[in-house]
């Protein structure tokens, strides 16, 4: 039994001779949250048409829980809520009222589903109050609302925090990871704002012009840009074997350019150059960096920093 609840394998689109996906290939683990980031046009919402079964792909596989036939699909995608584009939410109705339109075009028989999505996203006590005087942190929490009324496993929003001012961000924020925190969803979002996601994703899959560039972890993200110190010398060999057996630090990346990426040390820069100048190391290059997640993404996808 496979650890993944979703698996894409190089999944391609065509529109025409537009080529809007290219081998797009990732693995989503269960409870987990992770952040598609990509500019507009990028792919994103095309990616996730595909998965949710709103549009087909030229060519690759996607599987649901392990299985890949079409009744699988079928089947996976009932344990998947979606919001793709905006939610359909009647201004002149309350949330409930709402959330019952849309439990009776799905089809649920479940007689408790709109208090049970409305506990969920905090919207229980919002009674009559009718959804166009909401705020827009709450109709995007009835939206997703709407995406839960089939109890479902994985979710897609597309760009749930779009156009949300700071309060919106947080409330949908900290309704998002409850929701893989405490019910174990699996949960793919996109946006095209990396320091937004970075406060919300575990992993991150950063895709430009239909392609996946990087996939990294929260952790490794952070590392990218944490405060390190840039170190080019005479001898890059010598310089990663003091670091490691005189000053006991693994915490360092060779770049491409044999320069060094040094993680420890960035508050204690005199006693570190002591050190290297105690080893005969001749250095060239001696500065302190520290990369913002914008300027991280930038570069990634190849812009200005
Ligand atoms: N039905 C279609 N026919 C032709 N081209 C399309 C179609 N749908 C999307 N595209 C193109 O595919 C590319 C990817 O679009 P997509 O909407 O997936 O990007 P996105 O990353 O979601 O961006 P945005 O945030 O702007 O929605 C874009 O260049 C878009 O113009």
């Amino acid at each position: 039994m496979t650890k993944y609840i979703l698996e894409a394998k190089n999944i391609s689109k065509a529109y025409n001779s537009f080529q809007a996906l290219e081998n797009v290939s990732i693995s989503l683990e269960k409870g987990k949250i992770y952040g598609l980031i990509g500019q507009n046009g990028a792919g994103k919402t095309t990616f996730m048409r595909i998965i949710t079964g709103l549009s087909f792909p030229t060519s690759g596989e996607l599987y649901l829980f392990g299985q890949s036939s079409p009744k699988a699909l079928l089947s996976g995608r009932k344990q998947m809520g979606s919001m793709i584009e905006n939610p359909s939410i009647l201004g002149h109705m309350s949330a409930k009222d709402n959330l019952r339109v849309h439990k009776t075009m799905k089809g649920i028989k479940d007689e408790n589903a709109e208090q049970r999505v409305l506990d969920i996203v905090g919207l229980a006590s919002t009674g009559k109050k009718k959804a166009k005087d909401f705020s827009l942190g709450m109709r995007q929490r009835l939206g997703i609302a709407i995406t839960l009324l089939g109890n479902p496993e994985i979710l897609m929003l597309d760009e749930p925090i779009n156009g949300l001012d700071p309060s919106g961000i947080a409330e949908v924020r900290q309704l998002i990871k409850e929701l893989a925190m405490k019910y174990q969803m699996t949960i793919l979002l996109s946006s095209h704002h990396l320091a937004e996601l970075h406060q919300t994703a575990d992993e991150f899959i950063i895709v430009n012009e239909g392609k996946i560039l990087k996939t990294l972890s929260h952790d490794k993200l952070d590392q990218q840009i944490d405060k390190h110190l840039l170190i080019a010398c005479n001898e890059p060999e010598k310089l990663q074997k003091v670091l490691r057996e005189s000053l006991h630090t693994e915490n360092f990346i060779l770049q491409p350019d044999q320069s060094i990426k040094l993680y420890d040390f960035t508050d204690k820069k005199e006693e570190l150059s002591k050190s290297l100048i105690e080893h005969d190391i001749i250095i060239t290059t001696f500065t302190t960096q520290e990369e913002t997640l914008e300027s991280y993404y930038l570069q990634l996808i190849g812009g200005v920093s």
